[in-house]
């Protein structure tokens, strides 16, 4: 089994939503990324999505722009960040990593030599934005020979038919995007999100994870209520922006807000859990 499906299983026996915290590698600066990584698991982060600096970043908002310019500022290639989750390994055996990016980078680095990379490093799963599921058998054939996993993107636009033909493709677990845009945005409706989680999962037998406009504990709280995962990306990267000059204070002030989160998500997990209060 799969690291993340490991993960989804625990979390599953326990009743649990997990938390996906999203960074971009190398921002502000390299050495910053691995040491932060292992903060956020120590705050109570379940999986890490980490991005991959791209200069077109197509999906992304000005905030995870800003952090992927910053990266590439320094210098920081996708060999680089396979380079930072082969040192993330070397301390932690069991939290998932999912690269999340581009496909050009992969293109010229070459199908097979990134699968292989990408396991060897410990790398489990990918989430390739401008990869359509018809299209990238090659790149397809060549994680799923290493057992890097695919995730895939849902949006609220997404058809039954669209939904179902991710379905044969994705796994680990699929990623709900939940409004229509980019990242960072505001206006998250969970009851709609609650209705499009069910509509997938009738057809999806994986983890669904819902992301986009998480920003605080309150949002988080809403949507474990109904998600398997909570992913939050622009709040965190917004305060890793605002420590830019002071980049050692960036793993503790991460931690606590991961920490604050991961509190609401509980809160959010046992009141799910408890048993309908009877009055009489
Ligand atoms: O930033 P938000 O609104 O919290 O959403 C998560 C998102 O940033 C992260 O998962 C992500 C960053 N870049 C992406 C591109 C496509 C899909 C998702 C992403």
């Amino acid at each position: 089994m799969s690291r993340i499906s490991t993960r989804f299983e625990q979390l599953r026996a326990a009743h649990r939503t997990a938390l996906i915290p999203f960074i971009t590698a190398g921002d502000p600066r390299p050495e910053t990324t691995v040491e932060l990584m292992h903060a956020m698991v120590a705050a109570g982060a379940d999986l890490i999505e980490l991005g991959v600096p791209f200069s077109d970043p197509i999906a992304d908002g000005p905030v995870i722009q800003r952090a992927t310019e910053r990266a590439l500022a320094r210098g920081v290639s996708l060999s680089g960040v396979l380079e930072m989750v082969r040192r993330f390994r070397e301390r932690d055996a069991d939290t998932p990593v999912v690269a999340m990016g581009y496909l050009n980078p992969i293109e010229v680095m070459g199908y097979g030599r990134f699968a292989r990379a990408a396991a060897a490093a410990g790398l489990d799963g990918a989430l390739i934005v401008d990869v359509p599921p018809e299209e990238g058998h090659d790149l397809v054939q060549a994680l799923r020979t290493e057992s890097v996993d695919l995730v895939y993107l849902l949006a609220p636009t997404s058809t039954e038919r669209r939904i179902s033909r991710i379905g044969e493709v994705a796994s680990g677990f699929v990623y709900y995007v939940s409004v229509k845009g980019v990242t960072g945005a505001a206006n998250l409706d969970a009851d709609e999100v609650a209705a499009k989680v069910e509509t997938i999962r009738a057809r999806i037998p994986l983890p669904v994870g819902v992301g986009f406009g998480i920003k605080d504990g309150e949002t988080a709280a809403r949507v474990a209520a109904v998600a398997d995962a909570v992913i939050v990306g622009s709040a965190i990267v917004k305060q890793i922006e605002a420590l830019a000059e002071t980049p050692e204070a960036i793993p503790p002030t991460i931690g606590d807000f991961i920490a604050e989160l991961r509190g609401a998500i509980d809160a959010a997990d046992a009141a799910a859990n408890r048993p309908e209060q009877v009055t009489s």
